[in-house]
């Protein structure tokens, strides 16, 4: 926990002067909070928080904005329903979301501070994003696409963020901007470690994520590596500039060519330099 509120405090030089004694004191109340008195960390309850505003609706889970008691820290609350995730059968997804999340302290990955359950369900305390979705924040652009200044510091970002995770044996393998949030300070956080896993060293082959930022290699069902992130950022930096991804069809099949046969075109505003990093995204079969 300390550790991931030092890093969190590494943004303490971007908030306004009369504001850092304040946040100063609340981030050391709330590093003492999580110790208990023999070192260990503290276990949460419900209790321990106030729950405020819903931020929003998942497919299992829903979030609310909540300020821990003690510290008046505020936190992202979210609430899963052990019976839908037994439905679903994706416990052992979540668990491996919890321990690669909760293990992983970057300024550009989302926090998750700590966890709890009840009898009925399961509590993820993560890092607030306040300014929410960046998806969301795309489309309130002119022309519904960021500018090319914006898209440099949001692909720097995640790619910083990737680096780290790749150095730490993590692969994502859901990079899109819908599981992009942007901290107050217009920061990028990746959020939603659902489905990434802990690259071990023999290479993985399962299919999973969103069809538009299928790599080609998951298409082809080769083994692939960390590199599929990157496949990713190359398609991410493509639709902030655009306002749509790169192979974006009318049906499956159509989209799954485009991408295999790397069918891109840039509109006529794309200029050189973005053109170039993007086209740089290749992939070779293992
Ligand atoms: N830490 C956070 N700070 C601010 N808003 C958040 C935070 N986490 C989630 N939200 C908001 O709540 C919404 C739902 O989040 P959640 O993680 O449950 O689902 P999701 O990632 O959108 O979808 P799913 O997990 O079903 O694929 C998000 O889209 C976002 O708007």
């Amino acid at each position: 926990m300390e550790q991931a509120l030092a890093s969190m405090e590494l943004q303490l030089d971007k908030v306004p002067e009369e504001l850092k004694p304040h946040l100063k004191k609340l981030m050391g109340r709330m590093i003492e909070s999580w110790k208990a008195r023999d070192g260990k960390e503290k276990e949460y309850r419900l209790e321990d928080f106030e729950v405020g505003k819903p931020l929003g609706r998942g497919k299992f889970g829903r979030v609310y904005l909540a300020r821990e008691k003690r510290t008046e820290f505020m936190v992202a609350l979210k609430v899963l329903f052990k019976s839908e995730l037994v439905k679903e059968e994706i416990e052992h997804q979540l668990i491996r979301e919890i321990e690669i999340q909760s293990h992983l302290s970057h300024p550009n990955v989302l926090r998750m501070l700590t966890y709890f359950h009840d009898e009925k369900r399961v509590f993820l305390v993560l890092e607030y994003a306040a300014i929410g979705e960046l998806y969301k924040e795309m489309r309130k652009q002119p022309n519904q696409r960021f500018d090319e200044k914006r898209v440099a510091k949001y692909v720097y970002q995640v790619a910083d963020a990737l680096m780290y995770c790749h150095k730490n044996k993590v692969i994502h393998r859901d990079i899109k901007p819908e599981n992009l949030l942007l901290s107050a300070w217009g920061n990028v956080k990746i959020a939603d470690f659902g489905w990434s896993v802990h690259a071990p060293s023999l290479r993985r082959k399962t299919m999973c994520g969103t069809l538009d930022y299928l790599p080609p290699e998951i298409i082809a069902g080769v083994q692939y590596t960390e590199h599929v992130d990157h496949w990713c950022l190359g398609v991410l930096c493509y639709e902030l500039l655009v306002g749509h991804p790169p192979f974006e069809s009318k049906d499956r099949k159509t989209t799954y060519k485009r991408i295999d046969h790397v069918d891109m075109k840039f509109p006529s505003f794309v200029s050189p330099g973005p053109r170039n990093l993007i086209s740089k995204v290749s992939w070779q079969p293992i």
